[in-house]
């Protein structure tokens, strides 16, 4: 216990749109190794109806609904989509920065939000590292539904494996420096929603993994 008491509270904020069963994971895996000093502060959603919000609060967690269309950014930029969205980000960036108190890192868990340089730089320029969980291998099926990708070209004979990394979050989408990597090899036989089962599995020990990495705990 004296140990752990001598170790620095390392705050972590949680952004999601979707069932949160990769929050659930860091939820219960904070406040033992290797997340011993973790606390998730605060969960960020822009979907008004995602679980994970619920999961949150059920943690007693604080949660926040930031949504681009709802809080009114595409009405005030009717003209230009790439302006509202910058706006967006530039209140996502303060809502990370400015409310007390500001995390060491922010972890993408199934957050499916394209983030734009603005918000990348604010959180640059707050020394706030941003990582990602992305359901496949370094440079290999970027961007949404990469999963359902996988296992149709693997249909195609095109691959042999899929994966899970959590990679840094630079602003090219999924390019980011990956921080933990595996591979989850494809078998035949198997339906879309098997491999993903599969794969939800290696995800919820990755980001376990990735976030006490990117921590420098291990
Ligand atoms: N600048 C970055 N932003 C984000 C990254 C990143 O590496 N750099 N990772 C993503 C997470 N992600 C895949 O891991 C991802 C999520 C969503 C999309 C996407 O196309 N989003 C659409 C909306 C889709 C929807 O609402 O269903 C969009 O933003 O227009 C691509 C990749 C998080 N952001
Ligand atoms: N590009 C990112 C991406 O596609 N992430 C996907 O969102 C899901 C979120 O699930 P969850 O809300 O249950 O954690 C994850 O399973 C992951 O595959």
């Amino acid at each position: 216990m004296a140990e752990n008491a001598e170790k620095k509270e390392h705050k972590l904020m949680v952004l999601i749109s979707g069932s949160g069963t990769n929050l659930q994971a860091l939820i219960d895996a904070c406040g033992t190794a290797p997340l011993e000093n973790a606390r998730i502060t605060h969960v960020i959603s822009n979907k008004k109806n995602a679980y994970g919000l619920t999961r949150a609060q059920n943690a007693n967690i604080p949660t926040t609904y930031h949504n681009l269309v709802t809080h009114g950014y595409k009405k005030s930029h009717p003209d230009s989509i790439d302006k509202a969205r910058e706006a967006y980000d530039v209140d996502l960036a303060k809502l990370i920065t400015e409310n007390s108190p500001k995390p060491d890192l922010v972890v993408c868990a199934g957050w499916m939000h394209i983030l734009s340089p603005k918000f990348i730089d604010a959180l640059t320029a707050a020394n706030v590292p941003i990582i990602n969980l992305h359901p496949a291998l370094p440079g290999q099926f970027d961007g949404a539904n990469a999963i359902g990708r996988a296992w149709e070209a693997y249909q195609r004979g095109e691959i042999a494996a899929t994966g899970v990394m959590i990679h840094h979050v630079i602003t090219e989408v999924d390019r980011g420096e990956p921080i933990v990597v595996e591979e989850v090899p494809c078998r035949d036989c198997e339906t879309e929603s098997d491999l993903e089962e599969r794969i939800h599995k290696v995800e919820w020990r990755l980001i376990v993994q990735g976030t006490a990495k990117a921590l420098g705990n291990v």
